[in-house]
């Protein structure tokens, strides 16, 4: 379970970005963030994985508390970016291999190379990180952090560059993920990925959270989201 309460973050002091966020997130849920460009999205999710640190409010995750145990908050987290920051220099295996240390998990093989095969990664996990497509890049970060099975997972728009069979996998890959009891929050632009993979969604609008809706299957989350950032949409 993932608690925030009263988030505000800034860049600039007395300029707020994100105003007063609260929200609760169940174990075992994907949870979706939708908003237009600028709504606080990328700021909100740097808050929760520690890449952006002016901020103040109340972050847990299960037990841990944010500002009191930061380390014991960042091993129980793990963040796909959209552009992957990765040691070029190292190959897929040897920074997959390092994270697992930094995180100190006990690398799975089998796994590793079921993953590979999923995701048409065998030819590529041993070349060099600078060697390898956008796209490639990108599955090594998914690679790693399906293996991690960290409680939450936080992704920003983290397809693109993915060819679709890979796309398709990694959603069915995410459904399994919160079936052994962890969290995603998955930012994305594309309503209908949202619709289908996300059990909630929060609307994310000028650094409020304006609206969060379970999604069912009568759910039109794009007459919702109009509607919610006052947006013309027939
Ligand atoms: N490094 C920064 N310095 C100053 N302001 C910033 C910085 N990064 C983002 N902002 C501002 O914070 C606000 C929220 O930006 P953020 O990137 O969180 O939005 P977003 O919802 O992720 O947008 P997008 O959909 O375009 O990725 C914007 O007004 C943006 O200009």
């Amino acid at each position: 379970m993932i608690q925030i309460k009263n988030l505000k973050a800034w860049y600039k002091k007395n300029e707020f970005i994100l105003k007063d966020i609260n929200i609760n997130i169940d174990s075992g849920l994907i949870f979706g963030l939708l908003g237009v460009n600028g709504a606080g999205k990328t700021t909100f999710l740097n808050c929760l994985t520690g890449i952006h640190n002016k901020f103040e409010g109340e972050i847990y995750l299960n037990n841990d508390n944010f500002i009191k145990n930061p380390i014991g908050f960042k091993r129980n987290r793990y963040f796909i970016p959209d552009y992957p920051i990765l040691f070029e220099e190292m190959s897929g295996f040897n920074y997959i291999e390092f994270v697992h240390n930094l995180y100190k998990k006990y690398l799975n093989l089998e796994k590793l190379y079921y993953y590979c095969e999923l995701f048409s990664f065998n030819n590529y996990i041993n070349k060099k990180i600078q060697t390898l497509s956008l796209g490639n890049k990108q599955k090594i970060a998914i690679i790693c952090g399906l293996l991690l099975d960290t409680p939450l997972l936080i992704l920003d728009e983290p397809l693109v560059g993915l060819d679709i069979v890979s796309i398709d996998n990694f959603y069915k890959e995410m459904k399994n993920y919160v079936k052994r009891g962890n969290s995603i929050i998955f930012s994305s632009h594309l309503i209908e990925v949202i619709n289908s993979v996300c059990d909630k969604v929060a609307i994310l609008d000028e650094g409020r959270i304006k609206k969060i809706i379970t999604i069912n299957e009568d759910t039109n989350i794009k007459t919702v989201f109009f509607k919610v950032t006052k947006n013309e949409y027939e």
